[in-house]
Formats: structure tokens, C-alpha cells, sequence
């Protein structure tokens, strides 16, 4: 049997991205039998896919790829040109090699120590002060977390302005006008700022350590065994410190989903494994990366689809996150629905899917899971605060979402 795939009958639909938001792929393509769906953006046919199967196709290299996969604007923001997110085959695996090294059980011992530390050096800080917007702090606790982990020194003058850049190199991708121009150069800025750190570690001015990132970007040699361009190796540097800055984000969301689940804060101070699932459920139910692009590789076809070579693809990254063929109630936040989950690498992919080696999921998945439960933990054995009258409400309109009120405390003191 023929079955005929959906497709938007409007000539092109690239508002609709912004009037729909996180919606714009779940919209088009669940009320549907089929994983794929046509639309048109930016005068381009492009296929978007949902579910876990789209997943899995979106995450074989030997049919998608991601060269040109990412406009401009959000390398010349987000993540940098040519850096690992652009890269394709045996040159890619061999960087993911590099990042994934990073992640070593004890390291990851170590950025949940450092991350709890600031907790406590910032719950101080916050004691004396009359109201404190968790997001706003929590990226400069991240920043200092981040370079410490990465083995980047940071002078106390410099954490503000460090913070917000790595903070606008994230928030000003998809903006228009200033904030994007301010988001261009807030990454050149840091791209100078590391790229001279790289080149005194080479110089052996700058001591660095074995298994930071600093000293493994400045040492790291690529398939021909040539160290990396300087400027790329600073690149790679901030595509590790500015995603940990952008935890951020969970750890507001987090605060709103404590506020509104109580009863959760027990089980989140006492009990380790539960605190796992919190994170889990965090990273899965509230809005971050909505969908994400790659190219396909040559002419096939997919659930009666003709796949053409070099045609655009959507992945629903929000979308898989709630898909009620994958979730039971999708829209209740419900940290124990990770009890039972069997670690699928295509259902939960607020990160990104398939494996970490060959493929494009983020390496950074295990940092962050540990850097929310640091901070979940902290926020609930310890953090004491009241949460004033305030819209912490979001839309999944706007994209990149966030909390309005970047969720205030006030009244913050030690709890034990
Ligand atoms: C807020 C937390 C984070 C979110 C939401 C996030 C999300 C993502 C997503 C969606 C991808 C793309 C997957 C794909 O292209 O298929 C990605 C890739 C990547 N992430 Fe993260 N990430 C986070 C934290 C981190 C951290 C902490 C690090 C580093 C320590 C990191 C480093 C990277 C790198 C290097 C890539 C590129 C991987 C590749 O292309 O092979 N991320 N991340």
C-alpha cells in the first residue's frame, strides 16, 4: 500500500518556526502515522523526523551527514566554525576521541566536587543579598565551575565579563539585530582570550594539567598528526566551558520543578539514586534544543519518502522528549518514570541520540548529568530560600525557553 506523506501545503514556512517554537516539528508530524514529514524553510524542501525511528535515521552516518548542515549565524555564535559539530567520518570520530577523554569517571568525580563547592562559596555570597535570580548566578558559578574543570585560570576582574560572553555566544544565535551582533562578538572575543591561553601552554608559560582540557586541546594531534591551528584548538576549548555554562538553564528549570513538586525535595537530598531520575526528568521534560540539522548523504528512500542528496533534515529533539508513543503522560513531570528506563540511546535526547563515538551525541551529557546532580543535591540538603511571588512561567514559543523570572529566591541561608 502507497501511503502518502504529509506535507505543509504553504510555499514556505520559516515563520512558522518562530510562531510555533518547540512546536513547529510535534505539530506537523504526530498527528501522523509516518516519522517524516515535508515542509519548506528558507526556500529549501526540507524533511523533518519524530520518533524514536527518525531518530535512529538521523543518526546514520552512512545516511546523513553535517557538512553545511548548520547555517552561519550559529557558528559564527554558538559553536564556531569549523569545529567538531561540522565534521564528518574517520576526521570526526578522531575529535570525539579527544572530548570523550575528557570524561573520565574521576573527572567527573572532580566537576561534581568543584560544582559543589561553589554552591557553598555562592550560598554565602547570597545570605547578605536581598534577592538572588538563580539563573543569572548559576551561570557565574558555572563559569568559574567550567574553568576550573577545564584548567583555565580566570581572574577575579574577569568572571563577569567571561560569564556574560560565553552566556551570549548561547542566548544570541537565533536573535536578529544587536544581540546578535553582540553574540559575533562576544565569541571572537573568547576565541582571543583562549587561543592566547593555548598558545602559553604550548610555550610551556602556562602550566597545564594531563586530562584538563586546556592542556588536551593544546596537545591533541589530528589524523595527520599535526597539533591543531591554535584558534581551532580555543574553539574546541569553549565548546567545553560554554555548554557547561548553559546548564544554567536546567538548573532554573530544576528550581521551578522543585518549587512545584515538594514533595520530590526529600527524596532529591537523601536519596542517590532518585536524585539521578530528578536530573533525568529535568533534562527531558522542560525546553532546551528544539531540533537540530544534518544533510542527507545520497538519493534514498524511507517510509516512502525521497530522501534527496543534500536535502535538509529536522530532527524533533523537544518533540521525541514528549512523544507519547515513547512516554507515558509526557507532559507531567515525573521523575520516576526513569526507574524502570532501559537507557535508550533514540527516546531521551535533550542531548542529542545514538552513540557518543561515532555519532554526534553530546559528549557532554554525562558532565551535565553530574553537574545537576551536584547542584539539585546542594540546592536541597542545604540551600535554604523562599521563592517570592513571581511569573517563572516560559513559552515554548520563545526559543531558546527559559523561566521569565530566571526564578528568584530570597531569604537564602544554610540550612544545616
Ligand atoms: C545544558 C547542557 C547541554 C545541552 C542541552 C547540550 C546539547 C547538545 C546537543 C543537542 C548536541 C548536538 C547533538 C547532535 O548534533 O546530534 C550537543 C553536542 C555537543 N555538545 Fe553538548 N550539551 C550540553 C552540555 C555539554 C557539555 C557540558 C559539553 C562539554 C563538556 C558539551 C559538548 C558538546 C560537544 C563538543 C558537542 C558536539 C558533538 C559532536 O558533534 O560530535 N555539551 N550538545
Amino acid at each position: 500500500m502507497t501511503v502518502k506523506v504529509p506535507k505543509d501545503k504553504t510555499i514556505d514556512n520559516t515563520l512558522a518556526i518562530f510562531k510555533d517554537g518547540y512546536n513547529f516539528i510535534p505539530k506537523r508530524i504526530q498527528n501522523h502515522h509516518l516519522d517524516v514529514y515535508e515542509t519548506r524553510v528558507l526556500g529549501e524542501k526540507v524533511a523533518l523526523l519524530s520518533g524514536i525511528e527518525g531518530a535512529k535515521l538521523f543518526y546514520d552516518t552512512s545516511r546523513m551527514n553535517r557538512k553545511d548542515a548548520l547555517p552561519k549565524r550559529v557558528l559564527k555564535t554558538l559553536f564556531g566554525e569549523d569545529a567538531i559539530q561540522t565534521m564528518d567520518g574517520d576526521a570526526h570520530t578522531h575529535r570525539k576521541l579527544l572530548f570523550m577523554s575528557l570524561m573520565t569517571p574521576d573527572a567527573l568525580q572532580e566537576l561534581y566536587e568543584i560544582t559543589t563547592k561553589n554552591w557553598a562559596h555562592f550560598t554565602k555570597k547570597w545570605s547578605s543579598m536581598k534577592k538572588v535570580t538563580l539563573y543569572d548566578e548559576s551561570r557565574e558559578l558555572l563559569c568559574r565551575t567550567a574553568c576550573e574543570w577545564a584548567g583555565i585560570p580566570l581572574a577575579e576582574k574577569e568572571v563577569k565579563k567571561r560569564t556574560r560572553d560565553l552566556s551570549n555566544m548561547i542566548d544570541g544565535f537565533s536573535a536578529v539585530g544587536p544581540k546578535h551582533i553582540e553574540s559575533r562578538r562576544a565569541r571572537k572575543r573568547s576565541e582571543e582570550w583562549i587561543e592566547e591561553l593555548i598558545l602559553q601552554v604550548r610555550k610551556g608559560n602556562l602550566e597545564a594539567e594531563k586530562g584538563k582540557a586546556i592542556y588536551e586541546m593544546a596537545m591533541h594531534k589530528d589524523l595527520e598528526g599535526q597539533p591543531l591551528d591554535a584558534r581551532m584548538a580555543a574553539i574546541e576549548v569553549l565548546n567545553v566551558i560554554r555548554p557547561l555554562v548553559a546548564i544554567s538553564k536546567f538548573i532554573a528549570f530544576g528550581a521551578v520543578a522543585l518549587h512545584e513538586h515538594p514533595e520530590t525535595q526529600t527524596r532529591v537530598a537523601l536519596d542517590d539514586e532518585y536524585l539521578f531520575q530528578f536530573a533525568q526528568e529535568v533534562r527531558r521534560y522542560f525546553p532546551f534544543v528544539p531540533f537540530l540539522g544534518a544533510r542527507v548523504d545520497h538519493d534514498f528512500t524511507w517510509q516512502q519518502y525521497p530522501f534527496k542528496k543534500d536535502q535538509l533534515v529536522l530532527i524533533d529533539i523537544y518533540g521525541i522528549n514528549h512523544d507519547p508513543k515513547i512516554w507515558e503522560n509526557p507532559d507531567q513531570f515525573n521523575p520516576e518514570r526513569f526507574i524502570d528506563w532501559d537507557g535508550g540511546l533514540f527516546d531521551l535526547v535533550p542531548q542529542g541520540g545514538g552513540g557518543y563515538y561515532k555519532g554526534h551525541r553530546c559528549p557532554g551529557e554525562w558532565p551535565t548529568i553530574e553537574v545537576l546532580q551536584a547542584s539539585f543535591r546542594y540546592m536541597t540538603k542545604h540551600l535554604g530560600y523562599d521563592v517570592p511571588k513571581q511569573d517563572y512561567s516560559y513559552s515554548l514559543k520563545k526559543m531558546p525557553a527559559l523561566p521569565k523570572s530566571g526564578f528568584i529566591i530570597s531569604n537564602v541561608h544554610f540550612k544545616n
